[in-house]
């Protein structure tokens, strides 16, 4: 649809100049500037097309010769990408390739993510960020995000324009304490933002110019980074108190000054006491959420509401144990809460139902070290213990939720007892990268007999057990934060509450087919995501509306046709108009397919192994 429209408009421009290109696709209000010309074209990875330009647009814009003679297709050279990208061995090496592409050509990078969502979402996101995070003074090459530093105070507004986009619409943002189950990582952390917002574009479609990674680079504790030569960041400890809050406060009004009040403001990554308490001061000020609280509880919930189709029980029948009781775990109890009054339970009846146990033992009133602040209301009135797998047996939980970063944690014999309390046992091993999962699927099916109920936050193969294979789902927040991202960003909705997040676990539920609860998954397959995410949007722009969040008036009739016109095109843009165009420009071989293409091409050339990086 978009698309369409676009190149219409193209064309009507370049008819009255063709060399003054105006490319909506770019972002909606947005004209190339006058100063773009020739080699631009090429440099820009917003605008290149590599062999994809035609002869005419070649000859149109001043690159003629700058490129070899062949013309191909996208198509084509979505092949040659895929030829090129098996090649190399490792997933960072794999990471490397894809990053590199997103450098050079935007749209080629998001076609080629939008042709196997699945195979190539590990290796921009979880679980190869972590390694990209971990490695990033080697990774880094050039700007994909802002860096603003403690001692950049006072000046936050002047560094985000310095950032060449003018129409950003969403800011994902960290400042490194907390990356995956991986601890601090300080400014290396900057992987995080980016590989979330590369998500906003490839599974929701929102367009790259409106998304904005950051690192608030405040120091770091981590001290093998701070000895490390290979270090980007400011190399001082972690600045906290008063001077860490400015600087945050600083931030948040900087980016409503500098882009809109609707700015979306994502807190990524956050470690505890600063992710509940910042969201606590900020989530009814600013148009802002936090994934890891929030996200991470909406596709949970998403999937325990699923699971109750394959268990016949309602969310309030079941009795939760969560390992872990900090962003994540008390997120997801909140949201699972709300969910079970829905039920027709009061609230004080759902509390009763969550126990929950951090690296201090059982939260229980009775503890000596205390609750912490955002965990009070799952305390219970029971002997302190630090015994999870006595608690698994005295409890009788139906379903276990790990968001604790401690790899294995639920033990052969814990698996086991699960089998005992129920039929169809729930496990949430949630902790990334897949190191910190709290099991594998392997384990879980091997120790309840094959009948759990399983999901993971990193991807897991297939798993084998009494002759049958299981797919299980990714319990990953993936699955929701670029759909609600993008139904917040088109209706300029004015806050992200809670009701926003229990909409789109509903949503992505529904989207759970037989089929994929038959394969041992209680999420969708990870390709249909795209079209899920719109469901998702549309879903957020109604309850916006709803509650009178919207910043758009009047409602638009259709929604589901709204979100479809601003969705991001990955289809390249036709720079020239029709009258421009005429046959021949194409490679000249003919070959029936792609395959054939690059067959025939390594039959002359040899395959070329020894280039692998
Ligand atoms: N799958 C997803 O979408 C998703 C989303 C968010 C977080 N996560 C993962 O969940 C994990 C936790 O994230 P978070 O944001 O809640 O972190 P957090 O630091 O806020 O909380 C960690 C919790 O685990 C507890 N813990 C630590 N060691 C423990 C131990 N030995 N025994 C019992 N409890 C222990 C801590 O006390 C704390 O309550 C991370 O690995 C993160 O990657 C996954
Ligand atoms: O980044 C992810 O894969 C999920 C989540 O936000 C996390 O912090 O682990
Ligand atoms: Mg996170």
């Amino acid at each position: 649809m978009r698309s369409v429209k676009a190149n219409f408009l193209v064309k009507e421009y370049i008819n009255k100049n063709p060399l003054r290109v105006l490319v909506r696709a770019y972002s909606d209000e947005e004209v190339i500037p006058n100063s773009i010309r020739g080699f631009d074209y090429i440099r820009h990875p917003r605008l290149n097309k590599g062999l994809a330009f035609t002869l005419e647009e070649r000859q149109t814009l001043g690159i003629h010769g700058l490129l070899a003679s062949t013309v191909r297709t996208q198509e084509e050279q979505i092949a040659i990408c895929k030829y090129s990208l098996e090649r190399y061995g490792s997933p960072l090496n794999k990471h490397l390739y894809l990053a590199e592409l997103l450098d050079t050509n935007e749209k080629l990078f998001y076609e080629l993510m939008s042709t196997d969502v699945e195979k190539y979402l590990p290796l921009v996101y979880t679980p190869t960020v972590g390694l990209v995070c971990q490695r990033f003074g080697l990774v880094y090459k050039r700007p994909r995000g802002l860096f603003i530093t403690i001692h950049d105070k006072g000046k936050i507004h002047q560094i985000l324009r310095n950032w060449p986009e003018s129409h950003v619409r969403a800011i994902c943002f960290t400042d490194g304490e907390r990356i995956l189950g991986l601890g601090d990582l300080g400014a290396f952390g900057m992987g995080i933002p980016i590989g979330k917002l590369c998500l906003y574009t490839a599974l929701a479609g929102v367009p790259p110019a409106h998304c904005l990674p950051i690192t608030l680079d405040v120091g770091t504790n981590n001290q093998s980074l701070l000895e490390d030569p290979m270090y980007i960041g400011v190399r001082q400890k972690r600045v906290t108190g008063s001077a860490y809050d400015e600087l945050i406060e600083e931030f948040m009004v900087a980016c409503v000054k500098r882009y809109s009040q609707n700015v979306l403001l994502q807190f990524e990554d956050f470690a505890l006491a600063n992710a509940t308490r910042l969201l606590d001061r900020y989530k009814n000020a600013y148009c802002t959420f936090n994934d890891d609280i929030q996200g991470t509880a909406s596709v949970v919930v998403a999937g325990m509401y699923a699971a109750c189709r394959i268990t016949k029980k309602k969310l309030k029948e079941n009795i939760y144990l969560f390992l872990g009781a900090g962003s994540a775990g008390v997120g997801i109890a909140s949201l699972l809460c709300d969910a079970m009054v829905e039920e027709g339970i009061s609230m004080e009846e759902a509390i009763k139902k969550v126990y929950m146990v951090d690296h201090e033992g059982l939260l229980s009133t009775k503890r000596q070290s205390g609750i912490p602040p955002h965990a009070v209301k799952f305390g219970k009135d029971m002997e302190p213990t630090k015994d999870f797998a006595s608690l698994v047996t005295s409890l009788k939980p139906t379903c276990l939720v790990g968001a604790s970063t401690v790899g294995g944690a639920f033990t052969p014999a814990i698996l086991q007892q699960m089998a005992k309390n129920t039929e169809r046992p729930q496990i949430f091993a949630l902790s990334n990268p897949t190191v910190k999962a709290e099991c594998t699927p392997q384990q879980a099916y091997d120790n309840t007999e094959g009948r759990c109920i399983y999901a993971s936050g990193s991807p897991f193969p297939p798993t084998k057990y009494g002759g049958k294979t299981y797919y299980t789902g990714q319990g990953n927040n993936s699955y929701v934060f670029p759909g609600i991202a993008l139904g917040v960003i088109i209706c300029h909705a004015r806050h992200v509450p809670d009701s926003m997040f229990l909409s789109a676990a509903k949503t992505l539920a529904l989207c759970v087919t037989e089929k994929d609860l038959n394969l041992g998954r209680i999420y969708p397959h990870l390709n249909e995501v795209r079209n899920i995410s719109n469901k998702i949007a549309a879903s957020i722009i109604n309850r916006a509306y709803d509650e009178k969040l919207a910043g758009m008036y009047p409602k638009p009739k259709d929604v589901d046709c709204l979100v479809q016109q601003y969705l991001y095109n990955t289809k390249y843009i036709n720079y020239m108009p029709d009258c421009y165009n005429y046959p021949g420009s194409d490679s000249g071989i003919k070959v029936k397919t792609i395959e054939e293409m690059i067959a025939k091409s390594t039959k002359k050339t040899g395959s070329n192994k020894g280039c692998k990086k």
